[in-house]
């Protein structure tokens, strides 16, 4: 037997795994590495994070990134380069990691990578009639796995797409196994580059359970903060927007998109949020010139009002009682407080963050994919029905060290 087969026979046996979680969002930050060790699988899942770091991008990685980054037309040898670099690069960033943390590789089970998205296109984006929903995301597991020598889970979103989905949220499968709660009707709110939420039914019934993108998060506000301020990365505590007012015809223009009547569940990315879509809503909202303040107040408002819309409209349609549920916000837009208080206004109920349930919310993306992991190496299948458009699959490729 090959004994890596061995090997991850007896990591399925175990009763606690050591699973390293990786995952680099669409707002190009860095890579989110959550060690965590799992017990059990499916609704009794347990995990503790026991480390958790994001090891930002360097600008040389920002800049070779972005060449090919949510575009139509690249440099087709760029992509492909930039596949195994990234690999390498990931495998370096977790080497890295373990050497501070002061744990040897030999004690790590599993490393669960989601690699770096540098195209989503579902059908809804594409158009194209005979070809499928698409998502690419790059930086090849055999690099971390003969790189690291800890056996590597990854391309997790190809197997969603086969199933019938569109590669995305994949939030679903971590928020139903960790945060469902009896007797609570419950909102998972991310809010990264883009938001998604899960909505975890009080019933607990997987079949009622459901997840969508909303929209726009963070990736907008990002973009144009860095247009006008170069050395600025992020608005930080919404200084600028904060000082602004939001154009309401703009608004009006941005929130003109078919993406938002598309029933639940529908995935998105900066492919169609991205500088052009802005500047097609000013020109049509026939402004000639847009401050930086006003424009970012009116992004953020954008974020809110869509992110309140979906939330609003999944809410009348699972339950009556319209306030009787609760928010946990994680991701970035955490941390900006003009669209955390603008969602507390549009949205009659209380809110809390993920931290408040044991996972913190700049970890919680990277833990998704250690519970993937964990599911498809020792889970005994779960299924959540075919009403809401969630495949019950198990995801990921395995690649082995050697
Ligand atoms: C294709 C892709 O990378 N999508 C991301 C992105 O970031 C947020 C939203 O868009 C979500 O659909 C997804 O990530 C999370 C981890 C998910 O699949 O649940």
């Amino acid at each position: 037997m090959n004994k890596n087969i061995n090997a991850l026979y007896k990591i399925a046996q175990k009763e606690t795994r050591k699973i390293i979680g990786l995952m680099s969002g669409t707002s190009l930050d860095g890579l989110d590495i959550a060690l965590c060790e799992i017990s059990g699988s499916g609704e009794n899942t347990i995990v503790t994070v026991n480390q958790f770091e994001t090891v930002d991008y360097s600008e040389d990685i920002k800049i070779e990134i972005r060449k090919v980054f949510a575009k139509k037309n690249i440099d087709f040898q760029h992509l492909v380069v930039l596949n195994e670099w990234i690999g390498i690069l990931h495998a370096d960033m977790i080497s890295n990691c373990l050497q501070k943390w002061n744990i040897p590789s030999q004690e790590v089970d599993l490393i669960a990578s989601h690699g770096q998205t540098v195209l989503h296109a579902p059908k809804f984006l594409h158009q194209l009639e005979k070809f499928p929903n698409a998502t690419l995301q790059i930086g090849d597991g055999d690099h971390i796995a003969v790189k690291t020598g800890i056996i590597t889970l990854s391309d997790f979103r190809q197997k969603h797409i086969a199933a019938g989905g569109e590669g995305a949220p994949l939030a679903v499968y971590g928020d139903y196994f960790l945060f469902g709660k009896r007797g609570e009707n419950r909102i998972m709110l991310n809010m990264g580059g883009i938001a998604n939420f899960t909505f975890l039914p009080a019933s607990l019934n997987p079949e009622e359970t459901f997840v969508t993108d909303t929209g726009t998060g963070n990736t907008l506000i990002d973009l144009f903060v860095k247009q006008y301020y170069p050395e600025k990365s992020y608005d930080k505590d919404a200084e600028i927007a904060q000082q602004g007012t939001v154009n309401q015809l703009l608004l009006a223009n941005l929130k003109d998109n078919a993406f938002f009547s598309q029933k639940f569940p529908k995935t998105i990315g900066p492919e169609l949020f991205g500088a052009d879509y802005v500047n097609t809503a000013i020109a049509k909202s026939a402004i000639d010139t847009i401050d930086a303040p006003d424009l970012l107040a009116t992004l953020t408002r954008f974020s809110a009002e869509t992110i309140a819309e979906a939330i609003q409209y999944a809410v009348r349609n699972s339950f009556n009682q319209l306030n009787d549920f609760k928010i946990y916000m994680s991701g970035g837009g955490t941390h900006n407080p003009l669209l955390v208080k603008w969602l507390k206004e549009l949205l009659p109920c209380e809110f809390y963050r993920s931290d408040d349930l044991g996972i913190s919310g700049d970890a919680k993306e990277a833990v998704l994919f250690a519970i993937l992991a964990n599911e498809t190496v020792a889970g005994d299948g779960f299924n959540f029905g075919t009403k809401k458009g969630i495949p019950s699959v198990t995801m990921g490729k395995i690649s082995f060290p050697d």
